[in-house]
């Protein structure tokens, strides 16, 4: 089948390299001439384990390409993608008009019968707007259906190919068929495609994220709880995950919640909800509490060391999360900025996520080869990112590097009784510090 898949972001590129792989022919269109070079050079402007594989096989042969034309990308398409950002607007609320602007640009091209697919995350109603949009100088039948996208960073291609499920939303039997000719090849293992209707299709997706969220932001409150009570937040999630109907996943406490999606989902579900004159108080607990849990350590830092002015900090990790090199709404930020503002230096080492940080940071804190130079000469680490080298560290090493043997840990990354064996100060989430 022929695809264009209109935004070559995270979610675009992704999509397209995965229908490629499953044997469409796909063309992946932007506006960003410098990121379509790139691409055409078989430059992958986002860090995805696995990701450069698919790529590099499908371009080689010859069904994944890429233009900044629209009308040229589109051109015998089946199926069209929309996989364009809905950043919050300046009240909250999901900005649409990426896809309303694509949207008003796709009526008067299109050819022949085609489904337009909302796969970014938009707010209930959204596959109305696109479809009036078009409409509005179609001269072609079409299907608008929302196909929201459930993928993460870091794991996408994983996550794309084996997806849980499959959420289509569409009133049209027609485009049904289609979506599923097209998802066939990934929903083998008998993982269900969900067929609705395009407004619980929009919702699904925030639902999940929002959930989600709140999941985690649940832990992290019973973690302070942990602290005030003596008990520790990581029996407490294995007590509680091993209940099937709690689960496992996402009960890991930490120093707040970030990345491209959550956060803005949120507000977005908040500020929908408030427009239909609904008050959905839980999430403006999630967003508040999530704000406080992101500088958590830094009460503690200032609680250890009373005045940081002039006072050096090792950061072990700057992205949201692990396998990424994306720093939207990252925790880590948030807490340099925090540092910074009470006259502390910075030093720090990511592996993949520093020259996104360069560019907004430049020269105000240092940035080193490895996790050790970053903690050479400093008063204290701190670790904001689980990324799995700093795991299994050389703790006598560090010993020798830092000023004070301190560890502030936002990730909960290593026993506390190891710590207090090894002779550090160790701070952690929802667990009793270790005093040495
Ligand atoms: N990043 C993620 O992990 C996930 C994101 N989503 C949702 O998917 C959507 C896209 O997210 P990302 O891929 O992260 O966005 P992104 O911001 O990384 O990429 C969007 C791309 O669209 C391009 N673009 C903007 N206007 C255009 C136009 N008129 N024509 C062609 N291209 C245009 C931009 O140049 C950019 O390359 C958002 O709604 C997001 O909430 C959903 C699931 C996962
Ligand atoms: O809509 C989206 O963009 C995506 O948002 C999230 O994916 P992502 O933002 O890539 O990352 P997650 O793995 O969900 O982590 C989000 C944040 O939650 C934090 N987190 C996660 C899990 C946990 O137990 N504890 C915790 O603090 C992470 O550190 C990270 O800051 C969802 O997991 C995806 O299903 C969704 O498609």
């Amino acid at each position: 089948m022929k695809i264009a898949v209109v935004g070559t972001g995270y979610v675009g590129l992704v999509t397209g390299t995965c229908f490629a792989e499953t044997g469409n022919h796909v063309t992946c269109i932007d506006i960003d001439e410098k990121k379509v070079e790139k691409l055409k050079n078989k430059v992958i402007p986002i860090y995805e384990p696995g990701l450069d594989v698919l790529f590099d096989r499908n371009i080689k042969q010859g069904r994944l390409d890429f233009t900044t034309n629209l009308k040229e990308g589109i051109k015998g398409a089946k199926i069209i993608f929309l996989a364009l950002p809905t950043p919050p607007g300046e009240d909250g609320s999901a900005d649409l008009s990426y896809i309303l602007k694509v949207a008003d640009d796709l009526g008067p091209i299109l050819e022949d019968y085609t489904v337009i697919v909302d796969k970014s995350t938009v707010p209930v109603g959204t596959a109305d707007k696109v479809t009036a949009a078009i409409a509005a100088n179609a001269k072609v039948e079409f299907s608008v259906v929302s196909n929201p996208e459930f993928l993460r960073e870091g794991v996408a291609v994983e996550d794309f190919m084996k997806p849980d499920r499959v959420v289509i939303g569409t009133s049209s039997k027609k485009a049904q068929k289609i979506m599923e000719e097209l998802y066939a090849p990934l929903v083998r293992q008998g993982n269900p495609v969900i067929t609705m209707d395009e407004k619980s299709a929009e919702l699904t997706k925030y639902a999940a994220n929002s959930f989600l969220a709140t999941k985690i932001t649940f832990m992290n409150e019973i973690a302070n709880m942990c602290e005030l009570v003596g008990a520790d937040v990581d029996m407490v999630r294995k007590g509680v995950g091993t209940d099937s109907r709690i689960g496992k996943r996402f009960l890991f406490a930490g120093i707040g919640y970030g990345g491209s999606c959550f956060p803005k989902d949120v507000q977005a579900l908040a500020k929908s909800a408030k427009e239909v004159n609904y008050d959905f108080e839980i999430l403006n607990a999630v967003m508040s509490k999530n704000e406080t849990q992101k500088t958590k350590l830094i009460d503690r830092i200032k609680d250890h060391f009373g005045d940081i002015k002039g006072k050096t900090f090792s950061v072990w990790g700057l992205a949201f999360k692990p396998y990424t090199d994306d720093i939207r709404e990252a925790p880590a930020l948030v807490n340099i900025k925090a540092l910074l503002d009470a006259g502390a230096k910075v030093k720090t080492y990511d592996p993949e996520a520093m020259e996104n940080v360069k560019g907004q940071l430049g020269d105000s804190i240092e940035f080193c080869e490895d996790e050790y130079a970053a903690a050479e000469g400093a008063d204290a680490l701190l670790i904001m990112t689980e990324w799995p080298v700093f795991r299994t560290p050389e703790f006598d090493k560090i010993k020798t590097l830092l000023k004070e043997n301190v560890i502030f840990d936002g990730r909960n990354l290593y026993n506390t009784e190891t710590m207090a064996e090894l002779g550090f100060t160790y701070y952690s989430i929802g667990r009793a510090a270790v005093k040495n």
